[in-house]
C-alpha cells in the first residue's frame, strides 16, 4: 500500500523548493486542469455565455455556497487560535456581503423565480458536493477543512487569472471574475496554502492520508460540478 507522506517525501527530494500544495495539485491531474480550463469560464470571460446559463450556474453555485459558509464556521471553530480565526472570519464577512450580493443581484437581473433562489432542484453533482462539505465540517479535522478550502479557492483563482476578460462584459460577469482575481483573493489563497502546509506537518500518517484523500476528492467534485452546470 502506498503511503502518501512517503510519496510526497520522494517527490520533494527531487525538487529545490518543494511545496506540499504543489504536490497535491499535481497529483490531482487531470481533474485540476479540467476545472481551470473549463469552457464555462471561457464563455463567461468572452461574454458569450447566455444570461440564462449564467443564472443556472449561479443557482447551483448558491447551493454550494450555503454549506461552504457553514464549513467556514466549522473551520473558525476548529482553528488552533485567534490568528486563523481572524483571517477566516474576514473571509466569511466578504462571502456573506459582497459575494452574497452578486448572487442576489444575478437572481434579480435574470428573473430567477423565488423557489430557485432558496430551494431549487439541485443537480446530483451539486448534491454530492454539498454532502462532501457537510462531511468535512462534521469531521472536526481542521486539516481536512483547509484541504477543501485550498481546492475550492485556489481553483477559482486559477481560472480567473487564466482568462482574459472581454471588453464589453455584462457588469455581473465582470464582478464575478473580479471577485476571483483580486489581490485580496490572491493573498487569501497564499495564506490558505501556507496554513495547510504548516498544519500538515503536525499530522500523523492516518490524518495525513485522510487530508490528501479529501483534497483529491474535492478536486474531482469540482470537476463534476462544472461539467454538470455547463456542457458548452
Ligand atoms: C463550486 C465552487 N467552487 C469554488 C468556488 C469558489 N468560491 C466559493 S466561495 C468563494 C469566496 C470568494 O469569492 C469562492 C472563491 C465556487 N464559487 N463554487
Amino acid at each position: 500500500m502506498s503511503m502518501p507522506r512517503t510519496d510526497y517525501a520522494a517527490w520533494a527530494a527531487e525538487r529545490s523548493a518543494p511545496r506540499l500544495t504543489d504536490w497535491l495539485r499535481e497529483t490531482s491531474e487531470p481533474d485540476w486542469s479540467a476545472v481551470v480550463n473549463h469552457p464555462l469560464f471561457d464563455a463567461l470571460a468572452e461574454g458569450s455565455l447566455p444570461g440564462e446559463a449564467f443564472a443556472d450556474y449561479m443557482v447551483q453555485d448558491y447551493g454550494f455556497v450555503d454549506p461552504f459558509t457553514a464549513l467556514l464556521g466549522h473551520a473558525i471553530g476548529h482553528a488552533p487560535g485567534m490568528a486563523d480565526r481572524v483571517v477566516l472570519g474576514q473571509f466569511v464577512g466578504m462571502l456573506t456581503s459582497d459575494e452574497n450580493s452578486v448572487f442576489q443581484r444575478t437572481f434579480e437581473t435574470f428573473g430567477v423565480p423565488e423557489t430557485d433562489r432558496n430551494a431549487p432542484e439541485y443537480l446530483p453533482a451539486t448534491a454530492s458536493f454539498q454532502q462532501l462539505l457537510r462531511e468535512t465540517g462534521a469531521s472536526e479535522s481542521y486539516a481536512q477543512m483547509l484541504a477543501v478550502l485550498v481546492v475550492t479557492e485556489w481553483l477559482y483563482l486559477g481560472w480567473a487569472t487564466r482568462i482574459t476578460r472581454g471588453e464589453i462584459l455584462h457588469p455581473l460577469y465582470d464582478e464575478w471574475v473580479g471577485l476571483h482575481d483580486s489581490q485580496a483573493f490572491q493573498t487569501f489563497v497564499a495564506w490558505l496554502r501556507r496554513r495547510l502546509e504548516e498544519i500538515a506537518e503536525t499530522l500523523d500518517e492516518t490524518e495525513f492520508a485522510r487530508m490528501v484523500e479529501r483534497f483529491h476528492e474535492t478536486v474531482a467534485r469540482e470537476r463534476a460540478f462544472h461539467d454538470a452546470v455547463y456542457s458548452g
